[in-house]
């Protein structure tokens, strides 16, 4: 029996590990983690992350080919295929501090594996990293020859978070890389063989390892290059009495362009966007390359520019202050259908308006207020550590921040609504009920378009919706630089 072991059972780890077992029964899968916290709730009735589709894929392989484990050596060195999923945060400190990807985690779990290994070992590099950094694994796995072959394959993840399963399922593509040599070729052979119980075969590549390794970064670049693009136009469009969402839709119906991921918004969040792109950006100057990397430094910088200009509409349209004034925030999470609220624009916004001494009152329906105070409280960067390894930054306890269960409970009493998380049941709110209870004028921010602007307005609102043609109101007053 082919036996996989996963280091790192975090959003990646855990469900790709799972979806492998599920279509591949006659395969042992093992997935194991420094964190037994995360290791005890993987093994529980309640997982670690919140994903459509998770809970039914785990239920039907745990305890038969899927095993959650702290028991790290032990799994590795029984395994023949090791992915390895950790953690790769931005460097905060030293050589390449804010840009750097910090491979820490990712070269002690290598050590490990040198160590503990008694047979041949595919190992795949599963989390994102640099171009290059097989070579190093490569060295660090052969340091002390004990006449043991490893080979090193590049296997990057491109789910997205609250569709990770369907991602999973149906995949654009599987991507793999390895060494041309027969041993290199081999390898990958094997790893192919696992996707292909239900991937099509045209739909999983084979590459050179540094192009797999650079097709992740690109492929991550080039997303998030489309949404500052749009969200560069939507100021254009504020501007000027365009709607982003027409205009999006008219690009979009070029079938060069494409419709998808063009929603204008407050801006992108998530674990990955920012941080490779600065990981790219690094790349880009360690190799001379210093226009390349300007050129996609501009996708970050446009990103931090629709956040600052998101806190300065709130505060400029409501008579150029929130001092006191509470404000409900809808929706922490960095997108709908998932808890995760690593680099959510939701952080920078409540911070920017917390400056300006609002008063928030936040709901989110998969977002605890243990989280939301940390995240409100913790440095740049130091959210992508493994958590029990995370400084111990002081919860944001000051009494301007109040997190509420109900949105309805969010928006009463308050002057104005920012909507940041597109989930689905702020489309279907009771906006009549709401203005009701709130202060006049009421205003509504909205971040992620879902609202009925023309709807909003007749209610009495004073609506501002990224993109979309001013509310008189807001019209005349200053909102960018
Ligand atoms: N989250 C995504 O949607 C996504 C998608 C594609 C790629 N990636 C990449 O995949 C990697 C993992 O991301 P994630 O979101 O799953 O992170 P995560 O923080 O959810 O999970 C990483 C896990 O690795 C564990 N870990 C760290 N060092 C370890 C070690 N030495 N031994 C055992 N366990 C260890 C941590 O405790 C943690 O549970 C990153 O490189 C990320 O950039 C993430
Ligand atoms: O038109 C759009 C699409 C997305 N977003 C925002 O962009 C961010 C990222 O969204 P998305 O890409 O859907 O989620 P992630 O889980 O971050 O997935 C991205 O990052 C992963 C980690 O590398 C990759 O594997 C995925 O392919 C890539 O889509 C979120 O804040 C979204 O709200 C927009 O503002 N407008």
């Amino acid at each position: 029996m082919v036996k996989i072991c996963c280091i790192g059972a975090g959003y990646v780890g855990g469900p790709t590990m799972a979806v492998i077992a599920l279509k591949c029964p006659e395969i042992e899968v093992a997935v194991v983690d420094i964190s037994l916290q995360r290791i005890a709730q993987w093994n529980s009735e309640s997982l670690p992350i919140f994903e459509p589709g998770l809970d039914e894929v785990v239920k039907a392989c745990r305890g038969r080919n899927l095993f959650f484990s702290s028991d790290v050596e032990k799994h590795v060195a029984e395994a023949d295929i090791v992915f390895v999923s950790v953690n790769t945060p931005t460097k905060t400190r030293g050589l390449g501090a804010g840009k750097a990807a910090d491979l820490t985690y990712w070269e002690s779990a290598a050590r490990m594996i040198a160590d503990v290994s008694r047979s041949d070992k595919i190992v795949v590099e599963k989390s994102t990293v640099p171009v290059k950094t097989a070579e190093a694994i490569e060295k660090i796995l052969t340091h002390n020859n004990k006449g043991i072959n490893f080979q090193i394959l590049s296997n990057p993840e491109f789910l997205a978070e609250g569709t990770a399963i369907d991602d999973l399922f149906k995949p654009d593509r599987v991507l793999i890389g390895g060494r041309e040599t027969p041993d290199g070729q081999r390898a990958v052979a094997s790893l192919k063989a696992v996707y292909a119980h239900w991937v099509p075969e045209d739909r999983i590549l084979t590459t050179n390892l540094w192009s797999a390794e650079l097709s992740k970064l690109a492929a991550n670049a080039f997303l998030a290059q489309r949404i500052s693009s749009v969200n560069a136009m939507s100021a254009l469009c504020e501007a000027t009495g365009a709607d982003v969402s027409e205009v999006a839709f008219a690009i979009g119906k070029d079938s060069r362009i494409g419709p998808r991921f063009l929603n204008s918004s407050v801006g992108f969040g998530g674990s990955c966007f920012q941080k490779d792109i600065l990981n790219l950006v690094y790349i880009c100057e360690c190799n001379g390359l210093a226009e390349v990397a300007s050129y996609w430094k501009q996708v970050v910088h446009i990103n931090d520019y629709q956040k600052n200009r998101f806190v300065k509409r709130v505060v400029s349209s409501m008579f150029n202050t929130v001092s006191g004034k509470k404000i409900a925030v809808l929706g922490f999470a960095f997108k709908k259908d998932t808890g995760d609220t690593r680099e959510t624009p939701a952080i920078d916004v409540c911070n920017g308006l917390l400056g300006d001494k609002a008063l928030l009152s936040i709901y989110d329906p998969q977002v605890s207020e243990e989280q939301i105070r940390r995240d409100l409280a913790m440095n740049k960067f130091d959210w992508d550590h493994p958590q029990h390894l995370q400084p111990l930054s002081p919860t944001a306890s000051s009494n301007s921040v109040r997190v509420v269960w109900d949105a309805y409970e969010a928006t009463k009493d308050a002057h104005g609504i920012c909507i940041l998380t597109e989930w689905d049941e702020f489309r279907k709110l009771d906006f009549r009920k709401i203005y009701a209870a709130m202060q006049k004028p009421a205003f509504v921010f909205d971040g992620r378009n879902i609202v009925n602007v023309d709807e909003l307005r007749d209610i009495g609102f004073i609506v501002y919706s990224i993109g979309k043609p001013l509310d008189p109101w807001v019209k005349d007053l200053p909102a960018s630089s």
